[in-house]
């Protein structure tokens, strides 16, 4: 398969933040945690600052984050990657708001999320994210329409009816619509997932491993379909990926190790993202 994150016409920012990173190529493993991450010079859907996630306490006391300071900037696609237990997950729902960090600030937008109320952060969630996860989270009771529109018809909004249609046709939805998700495959129940997700137009939309249950089919549906949200429809994309397939749709990587961000690429290729993997695994 070709890259198609490599045919994604590079600005001018990008491609001052490419030569800082990959002009040779060889996996960095230096970055210094604690200062800001180079992220180009967009602006930031989300950042991460000084963020501190610890699990446990005493000598039981698991450091998940270390400090991370990162920008996820809008319009961007971005990958997270990084060996099992590096933290991935935990910086994605700190991010998301479904995590509490212990220390240091998770922001959507200019909003820090660790002044929100938790009224609060459920609108924020709700009005502001959209999320896909490996394991597809439908409503088992609702019809694929019902469970894309769950979200919006809980806030009380109306649908764009001429969004959902151009969403759930260019999914490839419009004929599985009634279905309920026990019924569609799970490649069409990811799809449902993704409608879901963009529906309501979101300023992020997070996935955690969100090809995770696929084949490799249904698994480059699910990439196109976030690639497109991204090229053609402004949205921004945050993914937590194990698969270098998957992180060669984005226009970044950042590779995690231990809590802290090690490296990171843009608009890497497959051999490039596996090139640093392996640097990082041979290292922890
Ligand atoms: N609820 C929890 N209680 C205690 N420790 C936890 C908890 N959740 C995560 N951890 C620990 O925090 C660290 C980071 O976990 P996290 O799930 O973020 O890693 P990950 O990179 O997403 O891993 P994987 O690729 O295996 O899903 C790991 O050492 C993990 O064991």
């Amino acid at each position: 398969m070709s890259n198609p994150a490599a045919s994604t016409p590079a600005n001018n920012s990008d491609d001052v933040a490419k030569e800082n990173w990959d002009s040779s190529f060889t996996p960095k493993t230096d970055i210094d945690s604690s200062q800001p991450v180079n992220n180009s010079t967009g602006e930031a859907a989300a950042r991460a600052v000084n963020l501190y996630k610890a699990y446990g306490q005493g000598d039981t006391t698991v450091t998940a984050l270390d400090h991370v300071n990162v920008e996820f900037e809008k319009n961007k696609f971005t990958a997270i990657m990084g060996p099992s237990g590096s933290g991935k997950s935990t910086l994605m729902h700190c991010m998301a708001g479904l995590d509490a960090a212990t220390g240091g600030s998770a922001f959507i937008g200019d909003t820090d999320l660790s002044r929100l109320k938790d009224k609060e952060m459920t609108s924020l969630r709700r009005d502001r994210l959209g999320f896909i996860f490996q394991s597809f989270n439908l409503v088992p009771t609702l019809t694929a329409s019902e469970n894309i529109t769950l979200p919006t018809d809980i806030a009380g909004r109306k649908i764009d009816q001429s969004w959902f249609d151009e969403i759930t046709s260019r999914l490839g939805l419009t004929e599985r619509l009634k279905h309920r998700p026990a019924e569609l495959s799970g490649g069409q129940q990811q799809r449902v997932a993704c409608a879901r997700a963009l529906v309501s137009r979101p300023e992020i939309i997070f996935g955690d491993e969100p090809t995770g249950n696929l084949d490799s089919n249904s698994s480059r549906e699910v990439l196109d379909i976030l690639r497109t949200a991204v090229d053609q429809d402004d949205q921004t994309v945050v993914i937590v990926t194990h698969d270098a397939k998957a992180a060669s749709y984005a226009d970044r990587v950042i590779f995690l190790a231990d809590g802290r961000i090690v490296n990171q690429l843009f608009d890497p290729t497959i051999e490039e993202i596996l090139a640093t993997m392996n640097g990082i695994e041979d290292i922890a």
